[in-house]
């Protein structure tokens, strides 16, 4: 248990070399001619360059932490605090290379049980200490900012020993977790019962049960498992002022759904322990296969065409062609001269990948429900591309945060982010949030890639993700990403997109959650709030916290 915790400074995704990573060396070639990409880059400061200031949590407070969770489970070393300092976004990522200020958390505690939890919340408030909840660390948005706030000191709060599978109800078909359970473990654990989440988000690897709650994810199946949140049953949250069940019936009229406020909640009204989820079971069958259309507007039209007609794939991806480019140069295995010309011959000029996959219990249901949404992409003229480039995709699934590893090591500046929208915003929305991005990126001599894909569709709408790939600035290498954060943003709020689809709030999306709540809404979060953490322990600064106006 103790020993799985990550003590590691995480400075990149995994803790294998880099070189490990899938970047073949035609690909860093294809990349500098495409981006403008120089050879030389910075040198990078080792972890043990990193400052980290003394622990300012006070004897009494520590001790006080020890009588709860036990003396060996306050942890004040350098490398247990560096491990929880932040999350894993470029920005997060580049101050662990050494660019910038990393807030460290002057502790880290560790609690067994939902009972621990409890105490340790209430041992902060009399301490007046802040408190971090920490799950998988793989925030994107700064959610695990070690953030003081108006405290004298603050601990992450780490999650990682709830980590059991406490029961499964095969009947009804739910199970409930402890909240610290990893994606992995927690597939792995089902699996003994035949039965399956199906929540593989990228940061599958890593990322808890708790944090995918009060985040609001979204995995690459969700078309057909549901977002993250529509497999919560019931949940279990310690706050400050006391324990809170909620849920745990399939469905209910009585008053407003009070388990939806704990959704989405990002560690600020409570800390969420226990979590009874919806299961299904482990598919028989996988079919993953690969498709082009010519041009974004018409393969947004198919994926569309699929969700209103109730024929989506469990996976449904479409590239554009800046996505179907990059993913062609940087996987290595296809031949992608040819290709192009084979696609050519096909009619297609402007290549946009779209993969489909289904994760169903027998052959029979996979010919049946391949048929209907074959029947109707047919108008959209696709060329299909087989099962290789559904394989390959499935392989690189979650391949994404390794490649950007050896991206960021060749001086790549290479981030994400995303939002979504209703169909009939979403070109405008998209070509705004690209341009953006394009011109605020770039440096002299350089021709950043912005690249975007839709990953999730909806009757009435759609997502949109963005990938950056730009030469990093050396003279100020996040204000270069951050800059580029607030255009995308702008652009975002200013054609009706959400501030976030499944990356959550945090700290970098506050200043934007006015936008798309209104000042009413805002209040009643805060007067939640107050209700549940009256003296502001739990997460300062994020979500609605003392976010700074926007820019
Ligand atoms: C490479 C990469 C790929 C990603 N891909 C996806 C994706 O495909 N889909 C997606 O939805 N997200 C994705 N994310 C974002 C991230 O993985 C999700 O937000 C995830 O849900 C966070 O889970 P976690 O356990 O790591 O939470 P953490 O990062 O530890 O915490 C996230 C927030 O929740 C709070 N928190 C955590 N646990 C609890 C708890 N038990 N109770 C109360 N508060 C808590 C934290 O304080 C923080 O504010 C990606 C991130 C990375 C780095």
């Amino acid at each position: 248990m103790t020993q799985r915790i990550d003590h590691t400074l995480r400075g990149s995704w995994t803790s294998a070399p880099a070189s490990e990573a899938h970047l073949p060396p035609h690909a860093l070639r294809w990349l500098r001619a495409r981006t403008g990409l120089g050879a030389a880059i910075t040198p990078e400061a080792p972890g043990s360059v990193l400052a980290v200031s003394d622990s300012r949590l006070a004897p009494d407070a520590r001790t006080a932490l020890a009588e709860v969770v036990g003396d060996a489970q306050v942890l004040v070393d350098r490398e247990a605090r560096l491990g929880r300092a932040g999350g894993l976004s470029y920005v997060d990522l580049m101050r662990r290379r050494g660019a910038g200020e990393l807030a460290i958390p002057d502790a880290v505690v560790l609690p067994a049980d939902p009972e621990q939890v409890q105490r340790v919340l209430e041992t902060c408030v009399e301490h007046d200490v802040a408190v971090v909840p920490f799950g998988g660390g793989t925030s994107v948005v700064g959610g695990v900012n070690a953030l003081r706030g108006t405290k004298s000191a603050v601990i992450a709060l780490d999650l990682v020993r709830l980590d059991q599978l406490v029961s499964v109800d095969p009947v009804s078909r739910t199970a409930v977790f402890r909240a610290g359970v990893r994606a992995p473990d927690a597939e792995r654990l089902l699996a003994a019962h035949g039965v399956t989440l199906g929540h593989f988000p990228q940061s599958f690897e890593r990322a808890t049960l708790g944090g995918f709650a009060v985040t609001r994810s979204s995995g690459q199946a969700s078309a057909g498992y549901g977002r993250f949140e529509e497999m919560v049953v019931g949940v279990r949250m310690a706050t400050p002022q006391g324990e809170m069940r909620l849920g745990g019936v399939p469905a209910s009229a009585a008053g407003p759904d009070l388990k939806r406020l704990v959704i989405g909640s990002e560690g600020l009204f409570g800390v969420v322990t226990e979590l009874t989820l919806r299961v299904r079971p482990v598919p028989r069958v996988k079919h993953y296969e690969g498709f082009v259309l010519d041009g974004w507007e018409r393969g947004a039209d198919a994926v569309r065409a699929l969700a209103q007609s109730r024929t989506l794939a469990d996976i449904t991806r479409l590239s554009d062609v800046d996505e179907t480019e990059v993913s062609f140069e940087l996987s290595g295995g296809w031949k992608v001269k040819g290709l192009k010309a084979y696609l050519r011959a096909r009619g297609i000029s402007q290549p946009c990948m779209l993969i489909l996959g289904w994760e169903v219990g027998s052959p029979r249901e996979l010919a049946t429900r391949r048929a209907a949404a074959l029947h109707k992409l047919r108008r959209f003229r696709p060329v299909g591309l087989g099962r290789a480039l559904g394989e390959t995709w499935r392989k690189g699934r979650f391949g994404g945060p390794r490649q950007r590893d050896v991206l960021l090591d060749v001086g790549v500046c290479v981030e994400t982010l995303e939002t979504a929208a209703t169909w009939s915003n979403l070109t405008a929305l998209r070509t705004a949030v690209k341009g953006a991005l394009v011109d605020s990126l770039g440096t002299a001599g350089s021709r950043p890639v912005v690249m975007c894909h839709i990953s999730h569709a909806y009757e009435t709408g759609a997502s949109l993700y963005f990938t950056t790939l730009a030469p990093r600035s050396a003279e100020d290498p996040l204000g270069q990403w951050q800059r580029a954060k607030v255009a995308a943003c702008e652009a975002i709020v200013g054609h009706s997109g959400t501030i976030s689809h499944h990356h959550a709030v945090g700290v970098d999306h506050a200043p934007w959650l006015g936008a798309e709540i209104g000042d009413l809404g805002l209040e009643v979060l805060r007067a939640v709030k107050q209700r549940l953490d009256p003296t502001g322990v739990l997460n300062p600064g994020k979500l609605v916290g003392d976010a700074e106006p926007r820019p």
